[in-house]
Formats: structure tokens, C-alpha cells, sequence
């Protein structure tokens, strides 16, 4: 299967999260199910933009008193008249501009400084009106969203969840701690799939009886199957068990627990083994080849699709760079290849094999090269950190 239909198959596979209320402090890195509209006016009242004095009409006026930040009734200024104020707070009625404190000239209760009307004031409703919409549906909540929100007065959001995602790490050779060696495998897989998940806007969930982490599994069909049939993460990934190898117990498992395979293999390198499927009752499980780099693309490719649909989000359009120095195409198979990103365009930087990550460590993106007979000048980018698009 070509690597673009791939992407968007893995991602019309996938349901979108139910849309469920959320508190402010749950919300972040969800995606808004309905509209950010704000119930009131904001700022609600005229309020000073800087610290000084709040004076009406023109100068010298005469000061009388302070308004504090938290005061509820600022009072009134007569014709004249000025009050000290500071940067927010509610500007008495009647005041027509701010005075600086740097610009204000203070003798006894006498204040003099330059004042033109409506001058270092913030309109109430300036920023919004009652029942405005700030922001539609589909926006992901980061950071601003939620001080926006708090600044509009909401407790809490309507929002589509992160997705929950399970992660297997299969293969008997794999140790976890200390150098590889003959017949021991450093696992660089287990060690990447969490940052991966939380930058692609999903959550780690636990796997059975494993705290929220990727758990290990050895190469057994049975403790496979019986981790994905217990598993209730909306997507599960699995690595190390796609290929057609005695040890790769992934479609034979998909096959007990009668699940539909959406994708098998995908026409790129690396990567091609990596396979989706949809166990019956709608969750996803993702294979990923158990070379690290491969696993990388496959998780970039089928996995991010996946997610980003959970989320109620569309599949993102990939950005077309130059590739000055050409990059060698595979005539059938779209190539991921690890690039730097310079003025002129993308620059390839080599080790980038199925089994090393030294090249996507280093690198600023992967270019997505389509098939074809000899070098491509242009290429498509893939981020490597899904959560950049
Ligand atoms: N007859 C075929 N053999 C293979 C094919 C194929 O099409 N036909 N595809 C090759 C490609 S490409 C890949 S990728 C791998 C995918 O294999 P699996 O997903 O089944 O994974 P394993 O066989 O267990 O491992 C492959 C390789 O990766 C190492 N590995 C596995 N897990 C990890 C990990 N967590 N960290 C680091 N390295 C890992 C493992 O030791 C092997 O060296 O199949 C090829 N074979
Ligand atoms: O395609 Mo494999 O997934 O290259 O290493």
C-alpha cells in the first residue's frame, strides 16, 4: 500500500473521541468539541493600563486618594479631580486618561502631566463582547487557551480527550539496561514511544497490571494475545512482532481476536512491515517493525494518523521543501529520510538505515520522497516531532 493512502486510511480508521466536559487544570493538550465563546464582556469594566493617577478632564488636577487593584467600587472623579491607580484595576467613573506615575509631576496634592483623553485605558469589552466566540471547534488547548479561557470566567471546557494509548515492547533478545552484545539487544524503542505519544497528543496508559509505562512482553503469542485482549487503550503499539519471522507473533495474535487489518505493510523504507488492524470492539493496534528507525516511521506514519483523528482533527497537509543536492528515490517505495533544514531547502544527512537512529537524531525533520526511477530535487516534510505540524 502506498505511503500516503496508508496515512489516510490509518486515520479513517479511527474514531474520534466522545466530547466530555473538562476543569481547566484536565484540559490541556485536548481539543475543543464546541466553540470558546465568551459568556461576558472582557475586560467587563474600563480599567487603567498603568500604574499612575486616573484624572479627568484637563490638568493640574487636584489628587485625591488611591484605588487599590482588588477594589470593587472605584468611585467617582469630579472635573479636575485625580486618584492614584494601579495597572488593572476599575478606573472611577468619570476619568478620561491615565497619567503615567514616570510622567506625572506630583506637588503636595497638585499633579500635573500629559493627559489625552482615553489615553493607557482599557475599554471594557475591548477584547470581547457578551457571547462573542473566541475560538471554534477543533482548536487544540494549550497553555494561552486556558488563561484565555479563565480570563472569560469558565471553569471548565467541552473538550474531545487525549487518547489513550497501550505500548508493547516485544523480543526475548531485548535488555533494558547496559550495552548490547552477543545475544542481547538494547531495547531503543521502549525509551522513545512515550515522548512520541505525549507529542502526538495522546496520553501513556497502563497495559494490564503495568503502571502507566510501555510494558515488556517476550516473544509468545500467548502473552500477546492476552495483553491485547486486556488492554483498553484506544490504540495499542506493539513493536518487534510484524515481520513473517518465527518470533513475530503480531497477525497471528490479530488473527485469534478476530480483528479487521486496515493496513498491512506499506510501501516505504524503511518501515514497510508496520501493519494496523481494528480489534471488534473499534480500538486500534499498531505494529511497528522492530528496527528503531522503522519503528520511528511507523509510529510518524499510521501511528500520528490514528491519533490525530482521535483528537477529531484532520490529517494534516505536508509542506514541499527543495532538495538542492537531490536525494536517490526508491523506484516503488516512498523514502523517509533523515534532513537538515537550511535556507536553500533540505539536506539529507545519511545514517538514516532501518536499524539506526543516529540520523534522526541529528535531524530537523524527515523528507517524505516520493517513488521513482532516479533523484528527486523536492521532497515532502514530516516532522519528527508530531506535535509540530
Ligand atoms: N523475511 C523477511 N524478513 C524481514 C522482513 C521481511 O519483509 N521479510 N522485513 C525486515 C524489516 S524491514 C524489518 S523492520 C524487520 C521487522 O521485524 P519485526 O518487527 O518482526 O522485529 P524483529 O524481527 O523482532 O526485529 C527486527 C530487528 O530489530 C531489532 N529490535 C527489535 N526490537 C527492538 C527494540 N525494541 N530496540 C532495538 N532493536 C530492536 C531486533 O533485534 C532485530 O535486529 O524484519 C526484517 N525481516
Ligand atoms: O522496513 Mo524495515 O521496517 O526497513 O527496517
Amino acid at each position: 500500500m502506498a505511503w500516503d493512502l496508508a496515512r489516510v486510511l490509518a486515520h479513517a480508521a479511527a474514531r474520534p473521541g466522545k466530547v466530555v466536559s473538562r476543569g481547566l487544570a484536565e484540559a490541556d493538550g485536548c481539543v475543543l468539541g464546541t466553540p470558546l465563546v465568551s459568556p461576558g464582556a472582557v475586560p467587563p469594566v474600563d480599567r487603567a493600563a498603568m500604574d499612575g493617577y486616573a484624572v479627568r478632564g484637563a490638568g493640574p488636577w487636584r489628587l485625591n486618594g488611591h484605588v487599590e487593584a482588588g477594589a470593587a467600587d472605584p468611585g467617582t472623579l469630579a472635573d479636575g479631580q485625580a486618584t492614584g491607580i494601579v495597572t488593572g484595576a476599575a478606573l472611577p467613573t468619570g476619568t478620561t486618561s491615565v497619567v503615567r506615575s514616570e510622567d506625572a509631576v506630583v506637588t503636595g496634592d497638585r499633579l500635573e502631566g500629559p493627559a489625552e483623553d482615553g489615553r493607557h485605558i482599557r475599554r471594557a469589552g475591548e477584547e470581547c463582547r457578551p457571547g462573542e466566540q473566541l475560538l471554534p471547534a477543533g482548536v487544540v488547548i494549550g497553555p494561552a487557551v486556558l488563561g484565555l479561557a479563565a480570563t472569560v470566567g469558565l471553569n471548565r471546557l467541552t473538550v474531545i480527550p487525549q487518547p489513550t494509548v497501550a505500548a508493547l515492547v516485544t523480543g526475548d533478545e531485548l535488555v533494558h539496561r547496559g550495552p548490547s552484545g552477543p545475544g542481547r539487544v538494547r531495547d531503543a524503542i521502549g525509551p522513545m514511544l512515550p515522548g512520541l505519544v505525549t507529542r502526538a497528543g495522546a496520553r501513556l496508559v497502563a497495559s494490564g497490571s503495568s503502571t502507566p509505562s510501555v510494558r515488556h512482553l517476550p516473544d509468545s503469542l500467548d502473552e500477546l494475545t492476552n495483553a491485547l485482549s486486556e488492554t483498553r487503550a484506544d490504540l495499542t503499539l506493539v513493536s518487534g512482532s510484524s515481520a513473517s519471522g518465527p518470533a513475530d507473533h503480531l497477525r497471528a495474535a490479530l488473527t485469534s481476536l478476530g480483528a479487521e487489518i486496515v493496513v498491512d505493510g506499506v510501501a516505504c523504507r524503511p518501515g514497510h512491515p508496520q501493519a494496523l488492524a481494528r480489534l471488534s470492539d473499534g480500538r486500534l493496534v499498531l505494529g511497528l517493525p522492530g528496527n528503531p528507525f522503522a519503528a520511528l516511521v511507523a509510529f510518524l506514519t499510521l501511528g500520528v494518523a490514528a491519533i490525530t483523528r482521535m483528537r477529531g482533527l484532520r490529517l494534516p497537509e505536508l509542506g514541499h521543501i527543495a532538495v538542492p543536492g537531490g536525494v536517490s528515490c526508491h523506484p516503488t517505495s516512498t523514502r523517509l529520510v533523515p534532513v537538515r533544514l537550511t535556507a536553500h531547502g533540505a539536506v539529507p544527512i545519511g545514517h538514516g538505515g532501518s536499524a539506526m537512529l543516529r540520523g534522526p537524531a541529528v535531524a530537523d525533520a524527515l523528507a517524505v520522497v516520493a517513488p521513482g526511477p532516479a533523484e528527486a530535487i523536492a521532497a515532502r516534510l514530516l516532522p519528527l516531532d508530531p506535535g509540530i505540524t
